[in-house]
């Protein structure tokens, strides 16, 4: 359906973009990229007031039958942070995605983006309200290239119908093309231009992973939400994604991260919430969660007056 109204991706010549960056002295690099950031980021959040609440979740229970993933949560997101969300296997962090993409309604309790509740919202509708997410298994359009894969993500924001781009209306041509340019910028802002015109199935693993989040960013999200994106990298490569979500966050998103790995939660969030068998435990700086005794228990297993 996407794939017939994607346009021809005008890419540069093999190799042209990363020799053409290699030339550049480190002043025009600097302006370049941030001609490249204004593309990525237009309405940039961080103009606006960072640190008001951007969404919460007031007392979220989910419960699938008798099981309850979430149990009577709630926290906020505050705008232009990275909040970390973190907790042991099964604790519900994936649980709290989903509430708040319109995967599940909640069974109690309510989700607010800028102080309206997403309700009965649907998954499409919520994209278009500001929440994008990547996911722990990749799904990405194999077949399609990984600049296709980042335009259909801009299709989120089109404000022609079908019938528009049927019948080629000059607004739907003008879409097209700044989609295309748009897509550019968001694969270069993430460092995969290179491979803008092969197959997103070609692409090495943590490549794929980068177009996740490219293809999530051209939804021009208000709120990022990462599902575990280190999954299967390397130390190196885990310090690269540390360096691209500081980045996303200076360009002015707001980031909700899910991730194991406490070495990468605690260098790059600004605040972290713990869950532990669907409940909030603990909520603070990354160096308070890391001393936090019912925090260690968790991880350890152990009940936090350490009797066990
Ligand atoms: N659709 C569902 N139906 C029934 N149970 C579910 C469903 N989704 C999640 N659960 C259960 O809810 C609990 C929380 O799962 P969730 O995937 O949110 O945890 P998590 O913290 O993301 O875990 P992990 O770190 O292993 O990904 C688990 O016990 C899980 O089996």
């Amino acid at each position: 359906m996407t794939q017939e109204h994607t346009p021809e991706p005008e890419v540069p010549a093999e190799g042209g973009l990363v020799a053409e960056l290699e030339r550049m002295s480190p002043q025009e690099r600097a302006a370049h990229e941030a001609e490249v950031a204004d593309v990525v980021a237009p309405d940039r959040e961080i103009a606006v007031e960072v640190g008001g609440t951007l969404l919460e979740l007031e007392d979220v229970t989910m419960a699938f039958g008798g099981l309850t993933a979430m149990d009577s949560v709630s926290f906020q997101i505050r705008r232009g942070e990275i909040l970390g969300l973190i907790g042991p296997n099964g604790a519900g962090k994936t649980t709290c995605f989903n509430v708040m993409t319109g995967v599940y309604r909640p069974t109690r309790g309510r989700v607010l983006l800028e102080g309206k509740p997403l309700g009965r919202a649907k998954r499409n509708a919520i994209t278009r309200l500001g929440i994008a997410r990547t996911f722990q298994n990749i799904r990405l359009f194999g077949e399609m290239t990984a600049l296709e894969n980042v335009v259909v993500g801009t299709d989120a924001r089109h404000r022609t119908s079908v019938i528009g781009a049927l019948l080629r209306l000059p607004r739907h041509h003008r879409e097209e093309q700044s989609a295309v340019d748009k897509a550019m910028a968001l694969l270069e802002f993430v460092g995969i231009a290179d491979r803008a015109a092969d197959k997103a199935r070609n692409l090495p693993y943590g490549y794929q992973r980068r177009l996740e989040i490219a293809r999530a960013l051209a939804t021009e999200p208000k709120l990022l939400c990462l599902d575990e994106p280190a999954a299967g990298f390397n130390p190196a490569e885990k310090e690269e994604l540390m360096g691209l979500i500081r980045k996303i966050r200076d360009d002015g998103y707001t980031v909700l991260l899910i991730e194991h790995d406490m070495k990468l939660v605690m260098g790059v969030t600004d605040r972290i919430v713990v869950l532990e068998f669907g409940k909030k435990i603990a909520e603070g700086l990354p160096a308070e969660i890391r001393d936090n005794p019912a925090v260690i228990a968790a991880y350890l297993g152990v009940p936090d007056d350490g009797a066990a």
